[in-house]
């Protein structure tokens, strides 16, 4: 194992507005991305591995490529035997076929008894959906507490997880699900009827361990999204293994991302008893139908500049530009906004209600470009998102390139096979570094374009629609 790669989540002395991941009580206290760190849990990680105490009982690695993989998969929802509120549920949803990741995973996620699973798939193949399927199939409506958890690392996927629970269990009658998240309000003294809670680390600790108003013991299904950085972030990690320490031996646990590094895979499989692994080989990570580009540029002005012509040249469907900090994340947003365009702002300073109204209006299409943080960088589905732009690209705590944090940025367009392009801005040699080092990693070419060049920017318009 690689422990040097793991200690990326360490404190670090970057300005104290740079944005963190989450946005759970106690990591957005403090705001430096460092201070979810991880020094403990690094530990914690290279002494489970040099002891050799990772064992993973049933492994399957799976080729996707390989045409002799042992795997069931199923071609059809039909064929994984769920309630027919369910299937009605999938239909409506406009769901027809399943996803590969979908096909290899219901059958284990479904099989009785209940098999764990750690899984790794690209982003926008239908993770959430495949794990939603498997949340509200495990639901016994006629038993009046929690089943079932889904954790979440920031408030604005815990809700769009929320929703798209909700509408897959549509048609099934008397199923609840409630969200755990900043601002929800419950009574300390009354225990929770809902069948499935989705919500953040922090909040699930206060209301199970704190306020005790369920009972993790009763858990049939655990479910971890985005479980690297659940597992690699400090604060996250801590709350995690909490809650994970008070579940029974039966409980189903599911741990769901589109990167694993490896010492996160080996901490995950350390934690879920005999589990099954579907994992990416490094090349298929990256998704061919996401074009990688950069730009070079001199200054934080002339980032501006290159991002207007692209804007002011292309179709645009809609645009996330990822930025390091808030800071960065307010000035452009006052540059653009200043010059005419309609830009929404979502950074971790604002308040939930703030924070959810700005990524409704994107949603709805009011604004076409959205300016945020890597509060945004995982999870969140914007099918007509197009365009990705990073204003900065994404480091760790030691300045090397983030690689993972950048595959989950640029996942945020090419949703389920849709075109997209991710542009970075360059404007230093070292950032043109981190550049190569993103590119070499995923072994995905990453071109040059000219956003001055008339052609160069025709050549984008016709791979965004
Ligand atoms: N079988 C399906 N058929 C059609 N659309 C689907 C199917 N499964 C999922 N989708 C849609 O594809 C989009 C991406 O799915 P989802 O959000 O589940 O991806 P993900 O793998 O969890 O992404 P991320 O890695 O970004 O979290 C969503 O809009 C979802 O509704």
């Amino acid at each position: 194992m690689d422990v040097h790669k793991t200690s990326k989540y360490q404190a670090n002395g970057l300005e104290s507005n740079l944005e963190t991941y989450d946005d759970d009580d106690h990591c957005a206290e403090e705001e430096d991305e460092g201070a979810c760190a991880n020094s403990a849990d690094t530990r914690l990680m290279s002494k489970v591995i040099r002891k050799g105490l990772v064992e993973s009982k049933l492994y399957l690695e799976i080729q996707r490529q390989d045409p002799n993989s042992p795997l069931h998969s199923v071609k059809s929802f039909e064929r994984l035997h769920l309630k027919s509120e369910i299937l009605k549920g999938i239909y409506a949803m406009g769901f027809n076929a399943p996803s590969r990741i979908q096909e290899t995973a219901l059958p284990i996620l479904l099989a009785d008894p209940p098999q764990n699973l750690i899984a790794q798939s690209q982003s926008g193949t239908g993770k959430t959906a495949a794990f939603v399927i498997t949340m509200v199939s495990r639901v016994d409506t006629t038993l009046k507490y929690p089943q079932v958890i889904c954790l979440s690392p920031t408030y604005e996927l815990a809700v769009q997880i929320g929703e798209a629970s909700a509408k897959l269990a549509q048609f099934l009658p008397n199923i609840n699900i409630k969200i755990a998240v900043r601002g929800e309000s419950i009574s300390p003294y009354e225990q929770l009827s809902e069948h499935i809670i989705i919500g953040t680390p922090g909040k699930l600790v206060d209301w199970s361990l704190k306020f005790r108003i369920f009972d993790l013991t009763k858990i049939k299904v655990f479910v971890l999204d985005e479980a690297d950085i659940m597992i690699a972030a400090q604060g996250h990690h801590d709350q995690c293994i909490r809650i994970h320490k008070q579940l029974s031996r039966k409980c189903q646990m599911l741990l769901f991302s589109a990167t694993y590094d490896q010492a996160v895979m080996d901490f995950a499989q350390y934690i879920v008893p005999s589990p099954n692994v579907i994992r990416l080989r490094r090349e298929e990570e990256a998704l061919n139908n996401i074009k990688q580009y950069y730009v070079r540029c001199s200054s934080p002005e002339d980032k501006y500049k290159a991002i207007e012509n692209i804007y002011g040249s292309i179709t645009i469907g809609q645009a996330i530009i990822f930025c390091h900090s808030r800071k960065m994340a307010g000035w452009l947003a006052g540059k653009m906004s200043a010059d005419g365009h309609a830009v929404g702002v979502l950074s971790g300073e604002l308040t939930v209600e703030q924070r959810l109204l700005a990524l409704d209006r994107f949603r709805m299409g009011i604004e076409k470009v959205l300016i945020t943080t890597n509060v945004l960088s995982r999870g969140i589905d914007v099918e007509q998102v197009t365009i990705v732009v990073n204003f900065d690209l994404p480091v760790n705590a030691n300045g090397n390139a983030d690689c993972e944090t950048y595959l989950h940025r640029i996942g945020r367009t090419g949703r389920f096979g849709k075109n997209g392009i991710a542009i970075n801005l360059i404007h230093s040699q070292k950032t043109m570094r981190i550049c190569r080092e993103i590119e070499n990693h995923f072994n995905k070419s990453i071109k040059e374009i000219n956003a001055d060049n008339a052609e160069d920017i025709e050549k984008l318009d016709s791979q965004s629609i």
